[in-house]
């Protein structure tokens, strides 16, 4: 498991945006992150990869514990998934996946990049549209790319900011389905923030739900049965909690 708190995150000095959110991420389970727009989830997300420093708290992987006093991009625990796909429009797809480990050493042993970045199309099933352009492919397909680039970085945990918002409820059902079997046949930890319940009781056996600002876990869920469609009870309750900002 990983075990993460965050005590305390501030932008540049002002008011505190995350208080003492702590959270455990279990091997191949998806834990979500649910809350009012503005409340601090991506931020969240932000911090545990390193993009935004000055946290205080700590992370806890294999009885090693990393302080976010020294945390930084570089970090090898987190790689993220964002709400939009954000690819070079000037390179072809396989190198948008190369670029994402172009400062990795690749050993003698190891397969060249591009090796590397072609077994992660193919568990996207995009391999045959590996020569296409960013506007030559639909946006479902950009974030399967998306997808493909967090898992050639093989972290252990993936962060998923609302990666299936702007997508049709088609491609969304399709991707989330993949999505959720891939975490559990890597054993892979994720953590998806989103504003959509329904898509949290579906993917996730823990949902937080986040409230306020500086923004706190207000309660947890556990939904061990995330398959069921009997969730209409406690996907009220959700709603109801969440509130706005
Ligand atoms: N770069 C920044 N500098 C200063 N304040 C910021 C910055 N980014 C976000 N904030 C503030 O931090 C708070 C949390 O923002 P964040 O984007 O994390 O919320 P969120 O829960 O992800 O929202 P949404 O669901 O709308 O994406 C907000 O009050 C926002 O205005």
């Amino acid at each position: 498991m990983i075990k993460i708190s965050v005590e305390n995150y501030s932008y540049q000095n002002k008011e505190p945006v995350i208080k003492n959110i702590n959270i455990t991420l279990k091997e191949g389970k998806i834990t979500s992150l649910i809350g009012a727009s503005g409340c601090g989830k991506s931020t969240f997300l932000r911090v545990l990869m390193g993009m935004e420093t000055g946290a205080t708290g700590q992370i806890e992987f294999k009885n090693q514990d990393f302080s976010f006093q020294k945390w930084n991009i570089k970090q090898k625990l987190f790689s993220m998934v964002p709400q939009v796909p954000h690819l070079l429009p000037w390179k072809n797809i396989l190198n948008n996946i190369i670029i994402a480990i172009s400062n990795e050493k690749v050993t003698k042993e190891q397969k060249s990049k591009e090796e590397i970045a072609i077994n992660a199309l193919k568990v996207v099933q995009l391999e045959n549209h590996k020569n296409k352009f960013p506007d030559e492919i639909s946006l479902g397909m950009a974030q399967r790319v998306s997808f493909a680039r967090a898992l050639v970085l093989d972290t252990q945990a993936i962060l998923l900011d609302e990666p299936f918002a702007s997508l049709d409820a088609h491609t969304r059902y399709i991707l989330q389905e993949w999505l959720a079997n891939k975490i559990l046949e890597t054993n892979k930890y994720a953590i998806l923030v989103t504003h959509d319940v329904r898509e949290a009781l579906f993917l996730s056996e823990e949902i937080h739900v986040l409230k306020g600002i500086p923004s706190e876990i207000n309660k947890t869920f556990y939904n061990e049965n995330r398959n069921e469609k009997s969730n209409i009870k406690t996907e009220k309750e959700i709603i109801s909690l969440i509130g706005i900002n």
